[in-house]
């Protein structure tokens, strides 16, 4: 009895444990399957919060919400809007992949890239299709096939000559505006179904542009890593470096310092464009602080200046680019400036950083004066993967700013970025024609950062026009472009100051990646150093 009965409840008991530990090994399997899925939706989603660019460049989203008749959610998947609008307008679906399509090859962030896959899987029941959203990435791959075949060497456009030295308005020289009648022919491309933008505006008409778009032909070229790009290009200050990093050492450096000391420090400085009141500040830093805390070496003399400078620079204030996102729309950028300054090299470099991350990036060529302009940006476009949307030549500049943020908002691109003209065809002021631009650009969207292009090598005048064109469109940030060229660097101090808004990036040369981040520390070191 007992040995027969002894072994089938041993037989039992085994057979139990090894139905337990085998529903709880499915169990577990079917959990991890599960959770794994979640997280790659999650990760999935596009970082459209702030966010710090890897290469020090930080982008944020506006505050601004969406103005008027917001059409569909922006990165995101623009295939799932489909509103009370009957009428789908088919040629989006078709530009979208398009644009899209080259960003692939930028970073892994391009989640957005590829959006009908991801709608396919419904989250929770097949765990397997883990696997395919692990292949993602490789479908973008097949772009690097094709090698930059379209690259013009030339880096940037011609609109090298122009003497930026004019002061702000005055685009006196009065280029023959009669020149180009409104049958101008359009630049190549077609049509991109121009509906009128229906602005109710009593005072400014704004006349469709009968804009084209140019779609990033081939796959853009391979965009380096932006990281610690300041640093690396830290030779480029190498004239602002000479005068005011080595000068104020050498005079802090050799030990207790007289008033005719103290005179050359004030006069570095001054040479260096700081401006009186920041140069006066600065002095009065110094020397209260060296009276404290003594400075022996030449290492001392280096702190405590880097100290002084960066506190100068405003450490604390807001610098990143508002070029993310918003939930339903894209994120608007003004490039603003006088000719020659650097405003659609800026756009372009800045278009490349942008793609360089993973967003998805629409041009608008807002500077209609000559169509070298647009053509020079169509370029920087193509190159970076963003489409362009232009108008033909003298066509109005805010309604080619107009299509371009419907364009862009449409097609769920993450930012579009406006070039416009630093001098104009008529006879209107510049200051009213870009206050137009913004006016008419913010009926369908605010625009979230305008940033204003200065060029470093212009001391004052740059000034004078900063000035100028705060008060026309509230300028949020300050690109100083040219500071490899000037030995003036310290121009940099005396924007801030006067303007109260800040550097936000700076520009280093005339290659499509010298665009740096302005961070005051890496500033004053690569001053210094
Ligand atoms: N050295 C140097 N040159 C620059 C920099 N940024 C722009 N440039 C050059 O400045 C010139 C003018 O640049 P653009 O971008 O055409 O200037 P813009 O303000 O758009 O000019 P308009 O279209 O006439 O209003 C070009 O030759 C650029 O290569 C920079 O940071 N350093």
């Amino acid at each position: 009895m007992s040995t027969g009965l002894i072994a089938t409840i041993v037989v039992v008991a085994v057979v139990v444990i090894l139905l337990i530990v085998l529903g709880v090994g499915l169990y577990l399997r079917r959990r991890r399957q599960v959770s794994l899925a979640e997280e790659q939706a999650e990760e999935a989603k596009p970082t459209k919060g702030s966010y710090q660019a890897g290469g020090g460049f930080s982008f944020s989203a506006g505050t601004g919400g969406s103005t008027l008749t917001p059409p569909r959610g922006p990165g995101a998947q623009p295939e799932a809007q489909p509103e009370p609008q009957p009428e789908p307008e088919p040629s989006e679906p078709a530009a979208r992949p398009e644009t899209a399509g080259p960003q692939g090859t930028a970073s892994p962030g391009a989640a957005e890239a590829p959006p009908a896959t991801r709608p396919a899987t419904p989250e929770v029941t097949e765990p397997e299709t883990t696997e395919p959203e692990v292949t993602e990435p490789e479908v973008t791959e097949p772009e690097t096939t094709e090698p930059e075949t379209t690259e013009p060497p030339a880096t940037t456009g011609p609109g090298t000559l122009d003497e930026p030295d004019v002061a702000a308005g005055p685009q006196a020289t009065a280029p023959p505006e009669a020149a180009e009648p409104e049958t101008a022919e359009r630049v190549t491309t077609e049509p991109a179904a121009p509906e009128a933008p229906t602005t109710t505006d009593a005072t400014e008409t704004v006349p469709p542009s009968t804009g084209t778009t140019v779609a990033p032909a081939a796959p853009p070229e391979e965009i380096p890593s932006a990281e610690g790009r300041l640093e690396r290009l830290r030779g480029r200050l190498g004239r602002s470096r000479s005068t005011l990093g080595q000068g104020l050492l050498g005079l802090l450096g050799a030990g207790d310092l007289d008033e005719d000391s103290w005179e050359e420090v004030e006069d570095t400085l001054l040479l260096a464009d700081l401006g009186s009141a920041t140069t006066q500040e600065i002095v009065g830093k110094l020397r209260e602080r060296i009276a404290v805390r003594g400075v022996r070496t030449a290492d001392q003399a280096r702190e405590l200046l880097r100290e002084v400078l960066v506190e100068a620079l405003g450490p604390d204030m807001e610098r990143s680019v508002r070029a993310l996102a918003h939930d339903d729309r894209p994120a608007v950028v003004l490039v603003a400036g006088v000719n020659g300054t650097g405003k659609t090299t800026t756009t372009g470099k800045l278009a490349r950083v942008l793609v360089a991350d993973g967003f998805v990036v629409l041009l608008g060529a807002a500077d209609t004066f000559r169509a070298a302009a647009a053509e020079q940006l169509a370029t920087w476009g193509e190159r970076a993967g963003a489409e362009t949307v232009r108008g033909k030549e003298g066509a109005d500049p805010a309604s080619v700013a107009f299509d371009a943020v419907r364009r862009g908002t449409e097609s769920g691109v993450d930012a579009v970025l406006l070039d416009t003209a630093g001098r104009l065809h008529t006879k209107t002021g510049l200051m009213d024609e870009l206050g137009k631009v913004k006016r008419v650009v913010e009926r369908q969207a605010e625009v979230d950062e305008v940033l204003l292009v200065l060029d470093a090598t212009t001391g004052q005048n740059g000034l004078t026009q900063a000035r100028v064109f705060s008060e026309v469109v509230d300028v949020t940030g300050v690109v100083l472009t040219k500071l490899d060229g000037t030995a003036k660097g310290g121009i940099v101090f005396q924007v801030q100051r006067e303007l109260g808004v800040p550097v936000k990036l700076v520009g280093l040369g005339e290659g499509p990646d010298d665009l740096a981040p302005f961070e005051p520390g890496a500033f004053v070191d690569a001053l210094l150093k």
